[in-house]
């Protein structure tokens, strides 16, 4: 056994491949953040405010995933916070913290004092917070990080409550951070909320192919040992990463888990062979996990395009209702309503499962044309592992 062991921990050492792995891991906070110039500028010169001792506006960040918005909010604030110490900083990452209650229980927790797990109202939390500033004399930074994922379950409440901290105060000593990958979610808050929490707004724009050539450049250099990464090969991640909206996560995934291909497969240069397997293994962990966390109904009318298309080529918005109907009416004996389904197909759609074009049938109307946009046994191992009624429905 003891052999397994030290074999496979002496493939580790002579790793051909990787002279530091770390560089390309997702919570690596890289001492640099090149084309984020501008946006560094512009938090660092609101924030700048707490060096004469006064609260900064608040902060409403937007952009898609993967444009930096936590790299470089955390790079400035921590920055900062090594020269100007009349403030501190807290870090919430609200998918992570996704209650009101743990979202006070957290800052609670940051500015020095235990919360019980529950047991407590968030009103006495919110008394709590309201104390313990008043006894301090530091301003503090609150980054509410991807708080759409937050307020969809919870409302916007307690973000009117976190924006009205200060007046409860009689004096600013609160500032807000938010930041968000959901651009429309901003039209949706109240616009009291909108208004305070958007004092300033700053936008995120995508990463070009050349952008994302140059930070993949600077990581590859610290990551790969010599020789083992092309030129060809980081053009090719930048130019994938880039069609996927410019997402430098996608971007520096693509590298790293090239990069563990090639090490499994025992070569000491990266390939683009290894390239494409890494953006099939990434498509497929994507699809899994967006599947895996679906709403069961919307899990079932995959099930049911699944089973339609074994018949026909594509199916339109009728035939899926008919087939999601049956097979609910077999497994759980309830059924949501077309109306509802056709909602389904669309957020199937816009998460890149399922292609839902608008055809027009001349006097017959409208309709969709639904056909599968991932690979199809993906699609059957994530219902199938995450759903036992579900996975009934291929055993039977
Ligand atoms: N300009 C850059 N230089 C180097 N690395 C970067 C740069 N921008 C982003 N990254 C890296 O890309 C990854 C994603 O960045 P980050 O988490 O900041 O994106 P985000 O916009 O907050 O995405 P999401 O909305 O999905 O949370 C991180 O590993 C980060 O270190």
């Amino acid at each position: 056994m003891s052999d397994i062991i030290d074999d496979v921990l002496s493939s580790v050492r002579s790793s051909l491949i990787f002279k530091n792995r770390q560089y390309l891991l997702p919570d690596y906070i890289p001492n640099e953040l090149p084309h984020r110039e501008d946006q560094i500028r512009k938090i660092a010169s609101i924030l700048v405010q707490l060096n004469r001792g006064e609260r900064p506006n608040n902060i409403f960040i937007y952009g898609l995933t993967g444009t930096g918005k936590t790299a470089v909010t955390r790079f400035v604030l921590s920055k900062l916070n090594e020269k100007v110490k009349t403030f501190s900083y807290i870090y919430i990452n609200t998918r992570q913290s996704d209650t009101p209650y743990r979202i006070l229980a957290d800052i609670i927790e940051d500015l020095g004092e235990k919360v019980p797990f529950t047991g407590i109202s968030t009103a006495e939390l919110y008394r709590r917070i309201i104390k313990i500033l008043n006894s301090k004399n530091t301003i503090l930074v609150i980054v509410l990080d991807e708080i759409d994922a937050m307020v969809k379950k919870h409302g916007d409440d307690i973000l009117y409550k976190l924006t009205r901290i200060n007046s409860d105060l009689n004096i600013s000593k609160i500032s807000i951070i938010g930041i968000t990958n959901d651009v429309k979610f901003v039209d949706n808050l109240d616009p009291r909320v909108r208004s305070s929490l958007g004092e300033e707004e700053i936008v995120f724009p995508p990463y070009n192919a050349e952008e994302l050539e140059d930070i993949l450049n600077r990581r590859a250099i610290l990551a790969f040992k010599e020789n083992v990464i092309s030129e060809s090969i980081i053009k090719l991640c930048a130019a994938l990463a880039a069609r996927d909206h410019g997402d430098a996560r996608r971007a520096l995934d693509l590298l790293r888990v090239a990069g563990e291909i090639a090490e499994r497969s025992g070569e000491s240069k990266i390939t683009e062979v290894d390239v494409q397997k890494a953006r099939i293994e990434i498509e497929r962990d994507r699809v899994y996990e967006i599947i895996s966390t679906l709403p069961f109904h919307s899990k079932l009318v995959l099930a049911a395009i699944l089973k339609g298309l074994k018949n026909k080529n594509s199916l339109t918005t009728g035939e899926v209702y008919e087939i999601y109907k049956n097979i609910a009416k077999l497994i759980v004996s309830e059924y949501v309503t077309q109306r509802r389904v056709s909602d389904i197909l669309n957020e199937l759609d816009m998460v890149g499962i399922i292609t839902a074009k608008v055809i027009n049938r001349g006097r017959y109307g409208k309709t969709k044309e639904v056909n599968l946009a991932v690979d199809e046994d993906t699609i059957i191992k994530a219902l199938v592992d995450n759903d036992d009624k579900i996975a009934s429905l291929w055993n039977r």
